[in-house]
């Protein structure tokens, strides 16, 4: 078995490490650890909870130690509160060196920002937009001798979902020098490997935690098939038994929107839960102070979008219940993985309504795992059902009287100002659009024969030609 020691690690953070109760080096530290010291590219791929943060955090600091000079190294990652997380792994490990780190993300202070740049920081911890406007409107800020790239969650930051990186990554890659070396980790870095190969070109040693089950065996996965009428009632049972079983067990529950969020935060704060809420929509101090409070424990239930999907390493989590089914199995495997991490046990609960059978379907297929049904008296469900209702379309209508929707429409209209695009402009466009959509309905309605309809008859007749 190996040691820190036998990865090529030096004393003091061997120590570091035993203080932190880290003994043992995992999987993919004891692979990509002496890769990174032999100076090469990397990407590596584990589960969630295995350890890939000390993975690039450990050989990098003992580079630094070796040869500390100017910003050294400069970790790229998708989500704000997963860049402080990242500073404080290596503030904490790097502790004797007198690091000097860097946050540079989004709904923080610029200015400040840009000071503290100026300052020469070891690691700079970003997350791209944010680091991307620093560089367009300063020329102060020199990132041309870094020694490391790092790209935390790499597959996100190269995918264009909600928010999308590219432009941003375009700008930070072409102030890295070329001569560096990149590495890439992540729990799902497979869909966008070849992506990732022309970042870390450097012939890249690649690793990756061989399994055909990308959750971890310690975790508990199981679904609660409801009527999406019924949903709540069930969520409000299940947070009930929780908090009645197991009184000091945390809860994550994720939603699909900042609405959804907000509303059933509200909801449950009604059943008194302590109940706090994580999304895009709240400003980012809000965000960072909310975060802390359930990390310490003061509130034992976080709603979250899937801004809290990835990453977030807290170890009292016990539970993680899907309150949509995730519309893709790589954001159901972050999801769940924010319990069961490092060796503990978790359980997840999907909620699955009539709706989403298809999506339950994909994620087993793609993590090879079959869901098991999580037992529940019904009963005792539709006892609360009219209660949980009413609850929440009291909520709803508080919401709809606060400005929740107009700070919707504003932010939007600011992110489109940003991506260079004309608010206005744009709208015209999606109502022209909706226009015309509208108006193919209509005619569709007259030829009732769908293009569908059309070529199955089509194929249909061509067979009668060839048969007869
Ligand atoms: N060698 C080790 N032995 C025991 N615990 C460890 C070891 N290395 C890291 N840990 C701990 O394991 C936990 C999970 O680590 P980390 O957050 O790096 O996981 P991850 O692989 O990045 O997960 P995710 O994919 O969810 O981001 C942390 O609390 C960390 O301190």
């Amino acid at each position: 078995m190996a040691t820190f020691e036998s990865l090529g690690l030096s004393e003091w953070l061997i120590q570091q490490c035993k203080q932190m109760g880290i003994s043992r080096p995992t999987a993919v530290q004891e692979k990509c650890i002496p890769a990174i010291l032999d100076g090469r590219d990397c990407m590596g791929c584990a589960k969630t909870g295995s350890g890939k943060t000390a993975a690039f955090v450990l050989p990098v600091l003992q580079k630094l130690s070796e040869d500390p000079y100017g910003v050294f190294c400069l970790v790229l990652t998708p989500t704000r509160e997963l860049a402080y997380q990242i500073a404080e792994q290596f503030r904490v490990l790097g502790k004797p060196l007198g690091l000097k780190d860097c946050i540079i993300v989004g709904g923080m202070d610029m200015v400040t920002q840009g000071l503290e740049l100026s300052k020469k920081p070891h690691v700079v911890v970003a997350t791209p937009g944010r680091l991307a406007d620093h560089i367009r409107s300063s020329d102060t800020i020199n990132l041309n001798r870094i020694q490391f790239l790092i790209m935390d969650e790499a597959d996100r930051l190269l995918e264009q979902g909600c928010t999308d990186f590219t432009k941003d990554l375009e700008v930070i890659l072409s102030a890295v020098p070329a001569k560096r070396q990149t590495l890439l980790f992540s729990a799902t870095l497979t869909d966008t490997l070849q992506q990732l190969q022309s970042i870390a070109m450097n012939r890249p040693f690649f690793w990756e935690h061989k399994s055909d089950v990308q959750t971890v065996e310690e975790l508990d996965q199981r679904f609660i098939l409801t009527p999406e009428k019924v949903k709540d009632a069930y969520l409000v049972h299940l947070i009930q038994t929780f908090q009645d079983e197991h009184d000091d067990w945390s809860i994550i529950i994720f939603t699909n929107t900042c609405k959804s969020c907000q509303i059933l935060t509200m909801m449950l704060r009604e059943f008194n839960f302590p109940t706090i809420s994580l999304h895009s929509m709240m400003k980012q101090r809000q965000r960072f102070a909310n975060l802390a409070k359930f990390k310490s424990n003061v509130f034992k239930i976080l709603i979250a979008t899937d801004v809290a999907a990835r990453g977030l390493d807290i170890p009292t989590v016990q539970v993680v219940i899907n309150h949509n089914t995730p519309g893709l199995p790589k954001i159901y495997i972050h999801r769940v993985g924010r319990t069961a991490r490092a060796g503990r046990n978790g359980v997840s609960i999907t909620l699955v309504t009539q709706y989403d059978i298809h999506l339950i379907n994909a994620i087993e297929e793609q993590n090879q795992t079959k869901l098991k049904e999580f037992p529940i008296e019904e009963k005792e469900v539709l006892k609360i059902l009219t209660q949980v209702n009413v609850t929440r379309r009291q909520c709803e209508i508080k919401l709809e009287s606060t400005d929740f929707d107009e700070k919707k429409k504003i932010n939007k209209r600011k992110q489109m100002i940003l991506d260079g695009k004309d608010p206005d402009l744009e709208e015209k466009r999606k109502n022209e659009l909706e226009k015309i959509r509208g108006k193919n309905k209509k005619l569709k309605g007259k030829n009732p024969q769908s293009k569908k309809e059309k070529k199955k008859h089509e194929k249909s007749a061509k067979a009668t030609e060839v048969g007869s």
